[in-house]
């Protein structure tokens, strides 16, 4: 049926749809029959307030506009384009010749004039936005021609495009390598030569091992070939005192030889070669680690020692028994842990220390993610992605203990793809193939994510609906230590009120809480945040350190973070400078499908984002070591 501006449909006796006596309980909407909360998934579904309707929309809509009849008549046909074409933008600089927009890294330009035919109806020629065609890798010049369109703003002509600091490039590609928009030799080569300025012969092979294993040099050879008198300068000095009145010629081989195979040395010590995984796991040094349980061991509590005792018993016994702690925060999971993984490698013993996040891994010596140490596919499947032969599942052979802290996060298929790869990488078929398996968590914290699933999907997916439950020992932690031996009142609270909320007994309204005023404040923007915790930042020199270990800001995605980072950047001074990655697809036909451009909007956890801005004075946090006793990830530099 065709809507008719003019009928009042209300007063019409052919249209009945009888009166809207029906009221949502969970969302108050009105409606003429239909069970309550089909409206909205029984009040999950909760759409942000109406706001006013901007004008002119407000006049067309409710009468106030000359052209109100218009309007209303082909209601449609307007929200049927409008459809197609709305699409808001956060960031609009207007600054070049041209107005240019990005939209998931991509350039759109207002092309006006060079616009080739004026035959699409409707469109004035100087509204037209043109976007910047994808071209394939072989077409090498039109390649680099475009990304330089990406990058320079404004060009008015090819040449333009060409001069870089004043210099006309011959070529578009030598325009790019000028601009840093290539991957290109010559930064290992500014690296090393400004390693040379201070750093001793060892630390540049090593710097040089480094490269070697990470780097992918295109021409190792040649860059030894360079360096080789730096690398061994330290070997050079030894060798002149022994040789004393020798011609120092006839041990120039011998000089460089002994510096490839400390260089190897180096290069094998990174455990490239070796079962690094192995490697890692039995490498623990012992004196440290008994010093650390000495000190901490006579400090646990009852619960605590009844646990630790337990599992201790378990790994000596070879029961291979799989416990699951249950231990609101505080309580000290972590610290029982911490001392059991200490107790194990102490005798060069395998503990694995795993964690559901990255966060929580970080608080575990030596901790991973499950992800990445059991390799669970992301598509649940029967069994981990670990063969028989690879690295890792020689240490899940010979591990004598596996914690799995915040393991409440877990999809269930995960778990039990565990128990099966255990059992046929050990050949043992009892629960997790006869392993101590330690599980920690707490079931009120977060559960797994289902996308787009809802609460009963998570209940039903999560480890406690999961056929080998049962079969796991239970065992509990309740005191909360944070208040007991800090005296921190204030965590006291706020985990009483996280315990009631977990078990369900703290006061809601249709199923929202609200927070005391006392345990956290509410801004309103982003800007208001920053400037909240990081109050007078730009003078962050004349603090103390301890200041900055007091406060962050944790947010779950890496783009908000950057926005974050790009918010309190913009209020240092200091000259900003650029450090790009430089994405490539592999197969290089995928390129014209993944431009470039859209590759450097995105955000994959654990990697930089595609553009690091720093300024002087602004902190650096450490991603990722490559060299990891030194700095662990999540220094701050
Ligand atoms: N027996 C103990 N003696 C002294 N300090 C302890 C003891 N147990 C725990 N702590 C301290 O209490 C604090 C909280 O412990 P921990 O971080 O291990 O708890 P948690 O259960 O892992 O908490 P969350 O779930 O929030 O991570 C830590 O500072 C820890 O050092």
């Amino acid at each position: 049926m065709t809507y008719e501006s003019e009928i009042a449909y209300e007063t019409d006796k052919t249209v009945s749809l009888g009166t809207m006596s029906h009221k949502c309980v969970y969302c108050n909407a009105l409606k003429c029959r239909e069970a309550p909360g089909m409206c909205c998934s029984a009040g999950k579904v909760q759409l942000p307030y109406f706001l006013p309707l901007p004008e002119p929309l407000y006049s067309l809509i409710m009468g106030f506009h000359p052209d109100h009849k218009n309007f209303i008549d082909r209601i449609r046909k307007y929200n049927n384009c409008f459809q197609m074409t709305y699409f808001g933008a956060k960031q609009i600089i207007e600054d070049g010749f041209m107005l240019t927009f990005k939209v998931k890294g991509q350039v759109y330009h207002l092309i006006g004039s060079l616009q080739a035919c004026l035959t699409w109806p409707g469109i004035k020629r100087d509204q037209a936005l043109g976007r910047v065609y994808t071209i394939h890798p072989n077409n090498t010049e039109c390649y680099y021609l475009r990304l330089l369109l990406h990058e320079i703003r404004g060009p008015t002509s090819f040449l333009k495009l060409k001069t870089v600091n004043g210099t006309i490039q011959p070529t578009y590609q030598a325009a790019c390598k000028a601009l840093g928009l290539l991957e290109d030799e010559r930064y290992w080569d500014t690296t090393m030569e400004e390693a040379m300025l201070c750093g001793s012969p060892f630390k540049l092979r090593e710097l040089f091992a480094f490269m070697l294993i990470f780097c992918q040099l295109s021409d190792a050879l040649s860059f030894w070939e360079k360096y080789k008198d730096s690398l061994s300068e330290d070997i050079w000095h030894r060798v002149e005192l022994d040789i004393q009145h020798e011609n120092v010629n006839s041990v120039i081989n011998e000089v460089y030889n002994k510096c490839l195979v400390t260089l190897e040395d180096t290069v094998l010590s990174l455990g490239v070669l070796q079962n690094k995984d192995y490697l890692r796991e039995i490498n623990y040094d012992s004196n440290i680690l008994a010093q650390y349980i000495n000190f901490n061991e006579h400090l646990l509590n009852n619960e605590q020692s009844y646990v630790y005792d337990k599992i201790l018993e378990d790994i000596e016994k070879i029961t291979g028994q799989t416990l699951f702690l249950d231990a609101p925060g505080g309580t000290g999971k972590t610290f029982v842990i911490n001392i059991l993984l200490a107790r194990v490698r102490k005798d060069h013993g395998i503990a694995l220390a795993i964690a559901s996040s990255g966060i929580a891994a970080t608080l575990l010596e030596g901790g991973k993610t499950a992800h990445s140490v059991f390799k669970l596919p992301l598509n649940l499947t029967r069994m981990c992605n670990i063969s028989k032969q690879s690295n890792i599942a020689q240490v899940l052979k010979d591990c004598k203990l596996i914690v799995w802290d915040k393991c409440t996060m877990v999809h269930k298929c995960d778990f039990e793809a565990l128990n099966r790869t255990l059992k046929d990488i050990r050949r043992y078929n009892s629960l997790m193939g006869g392993v101590t398996v330690l599980l920690a968590g707490d079931f009120r914290q977060t559960l797994l994510v289902i996308p787009r699933g809802t609460r009963a999907d998570e209940v039903k997916l999560c480890l406690k609906a999961s056929y080998l439950w049962p079969h796991i020992q239970k065992v509990a932690l309740h005191k909360n230590m944070r208040v007991h031996v800090k005296g921190d009142t204030s965590a006291g609270i706020f985990t009483e009120m996280l315990l009631k909320i977990g078990d369900g007994n703290f006061p809601s309204l249709e199923g929202e809480i609200t927070i005391p005023s006392n345990l956290c404040i509410v801004v309103s923007s982003l800007s208001e945040l920053t400037s909240r915790i990081y109050p007078d930042i730009i003078n962050i020199k004349m603090k103390p350190t301890e200041w900055l270990c007091m406060q962050a800001i944790l947010t779950p995605k890496n783009d908000k973070a950057a926005e974050i980072n790009e918010i309190l950047l913009k209020l240092f001074n200091e000259k900003a400078v650029e450090y790009k990655s430089f994405d490539l697809v592999i197969q290089s036909d995928d390129a014209v499908h993944y431009p470039l451009e859209f590759l450097n909007t995105l955000y994959p956890s654990g990697l930089l984002s595609h553009k690091l801005v720093l300024k002087i004075g602004a902190p650096v946090m450490l991603l990722r070591n490559l060299n990891p006793p030194k700095l662990c990830n999540g220094t701050r530099l």
